[in-house]
This record gives C-alpha cells, structure tokens and sequence, in this order.
C-alpha cells in the first residue's frame, strides 16, 4: 500500500494512498464488481454491510409485510365465501424469519471483501481535506471517492422524547414483543407499512399526521382513498402534532393538538418516522470541498459527479427520492463513469417510481394531478377502477383504480398512480412507457394484455385516454 506523508497542525501524519475508497456499504458495496478488481480499493462502512435496505429497510419491512398480508388475506377471505380465521401471531417466528436470513449477510459481505484484497475499515470517516479522510485513527486518502454516507430517521422536536423509549423504523422490527398498541407520528411510506405490519398482526395502531391526509405526496385522489381506508382500521388523526410525550410502565402518553383540539393517545408503544435526513452532517463535507444543498445533500450532476473532481456520490446522501432503485441506477452511472472517463454518461432516467407496500399497495410515476394543474401544465385524465374488469369481480373489489395522465398534445404519459392490489407490479408497463417515451396509443392497441390478468385494468385507463 502506497502510504504518503502530510504536514497536519505541524505534525507529520502517515496517509495510506487507495486508488478508489467507497464510503458507505450500504449501495456503495455494490459499486465493486470484476471491472474494478484490479485498484487498491478501500471500504469504509462504521455499521453493517447491506446498509440500510438489507438491515432496517426495504428487505426486513417487505418480510414482514408478506406475514401482514397473509393476516389481511385470510381475514378478508371471507367475502370469497371462504371463512377463515387468524389463530395465532407468532411475532418472534415472523422476526426470526426475516433476521436469521438477512443478519449473517454482514459477515459475509465483509469477509468477501477482505478475501479479494478490498481493505475494511469498520468506522465513520470524515473529511480533513479533499480526498483526505480520517478513519478512526487512521488517515487514508483516494484518487477517487464514492460517497454513499446514505440517511438517518429524523427525530423530532417533542417535548419528553428523550425520556421514552421510542422507536424508528432502525429498531421497531426487532422488538421483543408485539405491542397491544403503537401510535405512530408520521404520516407517510413509513407510518403506512408499519401501520400495516402491525395493524394486521393484531396491534391497535393510531397514526397522528400533521398533513391533511396520510401519503400527502402521492397524487389527490390516492391520498385520499389511503386515508378513507386507513381511518376504517386505524385511529388517524390529521392536522395533528404531537407536542408531548411522557412514559410509564405501561407505554407512553402522547399529547396532541390537531383539528379536533387538544387529546392525550396512549399506547403500548411510539414509532416516530417524519422522514429521513442524510448523514452528511457527519462528513465534514466542507473540509472535503463538497458542495450541500439546503437540505444536506451533496450536490451532484446527472452523472453523479460533485464538486470535486474523482469524487462521486450517489443514494440518500445525495439524492432526494431516498429510494433504493435510484440509488442501484446511480451506482451503475458512476462505475461506467470511473471506467469510462472519455465516455462519461448521465442518469438514463430522470422519473423515479416508487411503491408504498401497505394495505392497500400504492404506486406513482411522474406528475401528479395536483402537480399538472398548480403548474399550469396541459393534461388528459383517464382513472380506471378494478371493479370495471374481470379481475376486480374475482377479487370483489370496490375501492381500487388506476390514473393515468397524458400530454394532450402528443399522448406520451405524463404520470401514473395506482391504489390497490398488486399496484407496484401493475405500474410497471407504465414506468416502461414514460421512461422510452411511448405514447398512450401504442402501448394500449399495439400491446396484447392477457385476459383476464390484473394488467387488463392498466389497459382499460389507456383506452379511455
Ligand atoms: C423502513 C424503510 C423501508 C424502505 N423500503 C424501501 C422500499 O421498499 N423500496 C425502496 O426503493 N426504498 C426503500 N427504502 C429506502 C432505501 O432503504 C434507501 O433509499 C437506500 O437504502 C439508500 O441507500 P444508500 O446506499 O444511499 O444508504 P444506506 O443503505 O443507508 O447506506 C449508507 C451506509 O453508509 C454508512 N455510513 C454512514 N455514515 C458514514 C460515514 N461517515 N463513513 C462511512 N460510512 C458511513 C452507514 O452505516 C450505511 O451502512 C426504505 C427505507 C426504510 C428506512
Ligand atoms: N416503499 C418504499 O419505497 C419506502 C418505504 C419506507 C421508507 N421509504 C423511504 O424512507 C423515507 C422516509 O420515510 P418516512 O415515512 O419517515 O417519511 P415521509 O417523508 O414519507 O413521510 C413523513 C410524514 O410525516 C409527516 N410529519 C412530518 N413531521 C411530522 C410531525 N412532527 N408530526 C407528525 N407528522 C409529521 C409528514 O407530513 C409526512 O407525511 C421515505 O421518503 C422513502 O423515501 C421508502
């Protein structure tokens, strides 16, 4: 290892040299492939291997909702003519399940690495000067840095927080017992899986939102049907913030002001997810020389690359759609870019997806229509519900439909948001279309839709565009 020297406060400091260190092994592990085997690469990841879709996120959460969804299944079997009844919740079953798979993947991971020459460095880093990091004790510097630092559950300002044992969504999966009941402050993708989650296995679940609706991002329409259908199983209060918590024995208290005035909520137990903040506060990004914007993410240009030559960032850290297929995308941008430098590429897609896994599934692409009237954009409307197809009879739907928005001018697809089974499979034609600039036409007469499949609804609210 090459190692340089640097005058540091007077002092000579030892700098072991890398060709590429990735910050974070969360997405940025799968940034090492065969076409860089050949640097002298570095990893620095102070938690585990996987970050956080593997260990706190996308994974556990879609495990657990598979076991929330088998609950929801059999309850609703009913209206099939089949009674079926839920015996038993076996809560350390379920978690055993999802954590004896997902927890030696760490261990794993790292001893891969280190078999194939990648130094593991099992602490934070930060920035001392551009492409300079301190490492615990350890000072190493790189030609290049992927920066992958990712987010952390932001905690919010409510008196006595600190004082009760809260949960985040980093800790909730691996409690010991399942709650009698949970209030949950938030009012979005995380306050809507786990309120699944845990409403279905048998939980009382009360969500305090401080937003008009649950899912406010999502598109008018959808919102408000999620909300209809969540206040029918759960406690919802909206417009509502929880200003003070204080715990006993039994749970904690939670005051709340809201539009139906000042109420106290007890439950068993409090999860807080009021979204995610990037851990680049922990950086030191400014003696790196990289640019924030005024949300602490590192800025970027669309093909990854921040203010600082040889320095690339991708996921939470960088990005403000926190989603996990984005953060892939980028990650497969900047490896080209590393191996191609006269060849360098932007992201190939600008319109994220993205999928709320709850009950009833929620997935969007693109404008919403609030969006297409605030900003006076011209648009065709076409909603569809399940219950119009052969699909919805089977499965006695009601409630469920799918929205799709057009350019009346030249009927590409403007977006698209689906409430209902099976929403973030059905979507996918539709991300296909927009992100190949297909129009509403093509894809409803020149595509065969089998029958009597769920996608027969996707092409029904194409037709009537
Ligand atoms: C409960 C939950 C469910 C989710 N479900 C979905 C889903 O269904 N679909 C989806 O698309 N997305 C989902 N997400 C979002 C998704 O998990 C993230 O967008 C994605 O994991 C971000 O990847 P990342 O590599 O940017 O960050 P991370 O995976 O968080 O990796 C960052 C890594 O950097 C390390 N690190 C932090 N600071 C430093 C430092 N100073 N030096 C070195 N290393 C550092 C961390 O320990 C971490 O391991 C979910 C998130 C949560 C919380
Ligand atoms: N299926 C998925 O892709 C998935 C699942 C879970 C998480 N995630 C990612 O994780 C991120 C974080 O999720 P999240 O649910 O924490 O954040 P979020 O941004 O989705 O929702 C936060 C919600 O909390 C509400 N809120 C904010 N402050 C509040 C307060 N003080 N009191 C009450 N309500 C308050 C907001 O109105 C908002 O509705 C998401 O943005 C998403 O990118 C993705």
């Amino acid at each position: 290892m090459a190692n340089r020297s640097e005058a540091s406060g007077g002092m000579e400091t030892d700098v072991r040299h890398y060709d590429l260190v990735v910050l974070g092994a969360g997405s940025g592990n799968m940034l090492l492939n065969d076409d860089l085997a050949h640097l002298r690469t570095a990893v620095v990841e102070p938690d585990r291997f996987g970050g956080t879709c593997l260990n706190r996120g996308c994974i556990p959460t879609k495990m657990l909702v598979a076991a929330a969804d088998a609950a929801t299944g059999a309850r609703a079997a009913a209206r099939l003519g089949v009674t079926a009844t839920v015996e038993k919740v076996d809560w350390k079953a379920i978690r055993e399940r999802v954590f004896d798979r997902i927890d030696p993947l760490h261990d794993s991971a790292q001893r891969y690495r280190r078999r194939h020459g990648v130094d593991v460095y099992a602490e934070e880093a930060r920035f001392v000067a551009p492409k300079v990091l301190q490492v615990g004790s350890e000072r190493i510097s790189a030609d290049t840095i992927l920066v992958a630092v990712g987010s952390r559950p932001v905690v919010p300002d409510i008196a006595g927080l600190d004082g009760v044992p809260y949960h985040t969504s980093d800790t909730i999966m691996r409690i010991d017992e399942m709650p009698a009941s949970l209030v949950i402050v938030g009012g979005g993708f995380i306050a809507a899986e786990f309120g699944h989650i845990f409403g279905a296995l048998g939980s009382e679940i009360t969500i305090v939102q401080r937003g008009p609706r649950l899912l406010t991002a999502e598109d008018e329409q959808v919102s408000e049907r999620f909300t209809e259908l969540t206040a029918r199983r759960h406690r919802v209060l909206l417009n509502a913030h929880a200003t003070a918590v204080r715990g006993d024995a039994d749970g904690v208290e939670v005051r709340v002001v809201g539009s139906e005035g000042e109420q106290v909520v007890r439950a068993a137990m409090m999860l807080v997810s009021v979204g995610r903040r990037p851990n680049t506060d922990r950086l030191d990004c400014a003696a790196g020389g990289l640019d924030l914007d005024e949300h602490g993410h590192i800025r970027i240009d669309a093909a990854c690359r921040t203010s600082v030559p040889g320095v690339w960032a991708v996921g939470d850290a960088a990005n403000h759609y926190q989603l996990k297929h984005m953060a892939n995308a980028e990650v497969r941008v900047v490896r080209h870019n590393m191996l191609h430098p006269q060849d360098v590429r932007d992201l190939r897609t600008t319109v994220a997806p993205h999928a709320v896994f709850t009950d009833p599934q929620v997935a969007s692409i693109g404008l919403t229509e609030q969006d297409a009237r605030a900003r006076g954009i011209p648009h065709l409307v076409s909603v569809r519900d399940y219950a119009d197809t052969a699909w919805g009879w089977a499965l006695e739907d009601t409630t469920s439909f799918v929205k799709i928005l057009a350019n009346p001018a030249d009927r590409t697809l403007l977006g698209a948001h689906i409430i209902g089974p099976q929403a973030a499979t059905l979507i996918q034609p539709l991300i296909q279309a927009m992100t190949l600039g297909q129009t509403a036409d093509r894809i409803a007469q020149d595509v065969l839709y089998i029958h009597p499949a769920p996608t027969e609804v996707v092409e029904q609210a194409l037709l009537a565009l």
